[in-house]
């Protein structure tokens, strides 16, 4: 079993992370327990910062919020110096708490409410992104009514069909997101902004999808956009001063995720911005990239007690665990795979294949489908890797679960950072009549 650089084993044969024996994690915060590894987000902060960045070009490293956001999170984003990708109003509400500055905040949506978008105006984020053209008329007539001007980007679609799970695709010519490239009425849309007094269209934001491997979409986008850009200022005569290229990193989860060298394709993706610009006579924008996954993925594991096995009748033998779908809906979602230990038996040999489910009611309830481990008895606890994203920001209270605790380790040190819900707060919105 591959183990993360900041977890290790120690002489009690307990899986640590950030120097955090993670079996007493279970003790004293409970089970289902979210662990995330500070110093691995740092790291991944910082290396997202330091390779995508070259001598004359301006870039931008934005943190999208959605893979796994909470007040402690906005802190650490905010002190490496990211900037922040918010989606919905909730997002936006949690990084103005947390005194996310407002002006590092990009607000994005292909539905935004009203609400969200008076919040966003009135709070004085960035850049909001807007989505279409009736998302145009909308933000215009709200600053008109605040008495405000606001900087926007305009999300487009570049059309690429990027390789991986269809359900998070978001950029072939049939996405719901943003207004294609390749669409009729995009010069009418860019010169409605440049009529608009109080909508200052900066430049273009688009994102390919999420979970990509094959470094090539990336590159094939960059370049789709730039002859885009160029098109624009020949046609419309608008220069693009930013330009958004989104996020999409795949992270690994299991041996079989060939991983993208992240340093290097960083490095690649600037260098063909700076190389195309110049072959294209076109002044090279501010870029901005929007890593969600890859900041987080790794640096996150979930903690299990097991609740009991079972062998059925057709074969499989069950690990039965105190958690679920609810707090990891991946694997129902997209098939997901994922990796795990026996946190307490972690030096044992591995002796048998599990099914690991949860204890909702629906058969699809798994978190992973076969895995080998040491023989597991009740009360083990169960670590499952790389839990960071989209785990926690789309956990649920089906079958009315209370959602799992939040904790950060760190030097030895674990910090609470989202307390465990409990069946008072499962009711709290309830009217009994
Ligand atoms: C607009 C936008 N930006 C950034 C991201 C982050 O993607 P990822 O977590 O794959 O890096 C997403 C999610 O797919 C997104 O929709
Ligand atoms: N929720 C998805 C990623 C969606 C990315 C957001 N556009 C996942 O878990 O893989």
């Amino acid at each position: 079993m591959r183990l993360f650089e900041t977890m290790n084993i120690n002489n009690l044969g307990n899986l640590e992370i950030g120097n955090c024996d993670t079996v007493e994690l279970a003790k004293e915060f409970g089970t289902p327990l979210y662990v995330v590894d500070e110093e691995l987000v740092r790291y991944n902060c910082k290396l997202f910062k330091d390779s995508f960045k070259i001598e004359d070009i301006d870039t931008e490293v934005i943190y999208a919020s959605k893979a796994f956001l909470n007040l402690a999170m906005c802190k650490i984003i905010e002190e490496e110096g990211l900037s922040l990708d918010v989606v919905s109003g909730g997002e936006l509400y949690t990084a103005l708490k947390a005194n996310f500055p407002s002006n590092r905040i990009y607000m994005h949506g292909n539905n935004k409410t009203q609400d969200e978008l008076i919040l966003a105006i009135e709070s004085g984020v960035g850049r909001i992104v807007v989505d279409n053209r009736q998302e145009l008329e909308l933000v215009e007539y709200l600053c008109e009514e605040l008495g405000e001007e606001v900087n926007v980007l305009l999300r487009v679609n570049p059309g690429i069909d990027a390789y991986t799970h269809e359900y998070i695709q978001t950029s072939k010519n049939d996405s719901k997101f943003g207004e294609s490239i390749y669409s009729r009425d995009i010069f009418w849309i860019i010169d409605r902004f440049q009529r608009s007094n109080r909508l200052n269209l900066k430049g273009f934001h688009c994102h390919i999808g999420s979970q990509i491997f094959e470094e090539k979409s990336f590159y094939s986008s960059i370049l789709v956009m730039l002859e885009f850009v160029s098109k624009i200022e020949r046609k419309c005569n608008f220069i693009t001063e930013e330009l958004n290229i989104g996020g999409g990193f795949g992270v690994r989860y299991t041996e079989e995720d060939n991983t993208i060298d992240l340093k290097t394709c960083l490095k690649k993706m600037i260098l063909l911005i700076k190389e195309t610009t110049s072959n294209m006579n076109i002044k090279t924008p501010k870029i901005m990239i929007e890593p969600g996954r890859a900041i987080i993925a790794n640096a996150g594991i979930t903690l299990y007690e097991i609740g009991g096995t079972k062998n059925t009748y057709g074969g499989k033998h069950y690990i039965f665990v105190d958690g679920g779908m609810t707090d990891n809906p991946r694997t129902a979602l997209y098939g997901a795979k994922y990796e795990a230990v026996v946190a307490n038996k972690i030096n044992l040999e591995n002796s048998q294949i599990y099914t690991v489910a949860g204890k909702c009611c629906e058969s699809g309830d798994i978190i992973i489908k076969d895995i080998q481990l040491p023989k597991v008895e009740k009360n083990d606890i169960l670590a499952v890797f790389s839990t960071g994203a989209y785990n926690y920001s789309m956990s649920s209270n089906y079958n009315r679960i209370p959602r799992p605790a939040v904790v950060f380790v760190r030097d030895g040190e674990a910090r609470l950072a989202v307390r465990r819900e409990t069946y008072e707060d499962i009711i709290k919105n309830d009217i009994l009549f």
